[in-house]
């Protein structure tokens, strides 16, 4: 894969370079799917990437790419056909049962019938929490997205990212050391968008959960990443991988979005893409406006 540095694109090995300490290690990873009439699938292909503990990993790729199945196959929703994953030295089933991960969609899957504090409540109940100890962590984590005003209502009562609060807290509520977030924030309006982008890298910087984030928005990317993992299209493969060297989760603000170098970090994403899969135009249209 390449990897593309602050001036110019080269080689690295593919292997990934992983500690024990490492959060995902996906080792030649591949996944084939049977389509219509039974032919194969070839979803991913040879995939080897890690993320390291604490670290913001953005996939980027056009649409079929493999994104979305790859953060599945992390999750342990579906098996790989080839090759291995860990996550926290474990395999991703082991990891599942032993809640080392909270994952969020792009629909917040809330239950209309619950409250907010009981839906964020649920996983704990489910993994049987005593009920004091639930009420007060759905309360912290409430706070932490800036919802401790609305834990008694229910989630037809909230805006659509007020909903994908709730989604995060609950995520967050078993103290996961990983979140895998797919297109979290695709159906929110540009202005609330960037301001769960901000509120994610906050939630970050204080638990200092490593996040693997699905999009299809370079600036989003670019602005929440330590790293841009950039996918080719089918079979899946990394064809990339673009450092983005702008500080921590707790030093990202808004007026980043205005810097030099948070153009010059979409600029060698939109590049990468380009190199990988000629797609980056229309990864741009959907979602990654320039503005
Ligand atoms: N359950 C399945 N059965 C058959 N094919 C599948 C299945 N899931 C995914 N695929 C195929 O695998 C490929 C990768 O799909 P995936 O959803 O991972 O892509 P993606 O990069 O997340 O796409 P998008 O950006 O549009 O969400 C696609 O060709 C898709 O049709």
């Amino acid at each position: 894969m390449n990897e593309v540095s602050t001036s110019q694109a080269q080689r690295v090995e593919p292997a990934p370079a992983a500690g024990p300490a490492a959060a995902v290690v996906a080792r030649g990873v591949g996944k084939t799917f049977s389509g219509s009439g039974g032919s194969p699938v070839v979803a991913l292909d040879g995939v080897d990437l890690s993320v390291a503990a604490g670290e913001i990993v953005s996939l980027i790729g056009p649409s079929g790419c493999g994104k979305s199945t790859l953060l599945r196959l992390v999750a342990d929703l579906d098996r790989p056909t080839s090759g291995t994953i860990e996550v926290f030295g474990r395999t991703a089933a082991a990891a599942r049962a032993n809640q080392d991960y909270g994952i969020v969609f792009q629909s917040a899957g809330l239950l209309p019938w619950r409250t907010v504090r009981a839906n964020v409540e649920l996983p704990l109940e489910l993994h049987g929490t005593g009920r004091a100890q639930r009420r007060s962590r759905a309360l912290e984590m409430l706070s932490l997205v800036g919802l401790a005003d609305v834990v008694d209502t229910y989630p037809h009562q909230l805006s659509g990212g007020m909903q994908q609060r709730v989604a995060i807290a609950r995520a967050l509520a078993e103290e996961p050391s990983l979140l895998l977030m797919d297109e979290p924030f695709g159906a929110l309006d540009e202005m609330t968008r960037e301001r769960m982008q901000s509120e994610l890298l906050t939630i970050c910087a204080q638990t200092r959960a490593a996040v693997v984030f699905v999009t299809h928005s370079i600036p989003e990317a670019v602005y929440l990443s330590d790293r841009v993992v950039v996918m080719s299209p089918r079979p899946g493969r990394i064809t990339g991988i673009v450092p983005v060297d702008l500080g921590g989760a707790g030093e990202r603000v808004d007026g980043l979005r205005e810097d030099t170098g948070f153009f010059s970090a979409v600029t060698r994403v939109r590049e990468a893409l380009h190199d990988g899969s000629g797609h980056s135009a229309q990864a741009g249209r959907r979602g990654g406006d320039l503005r």
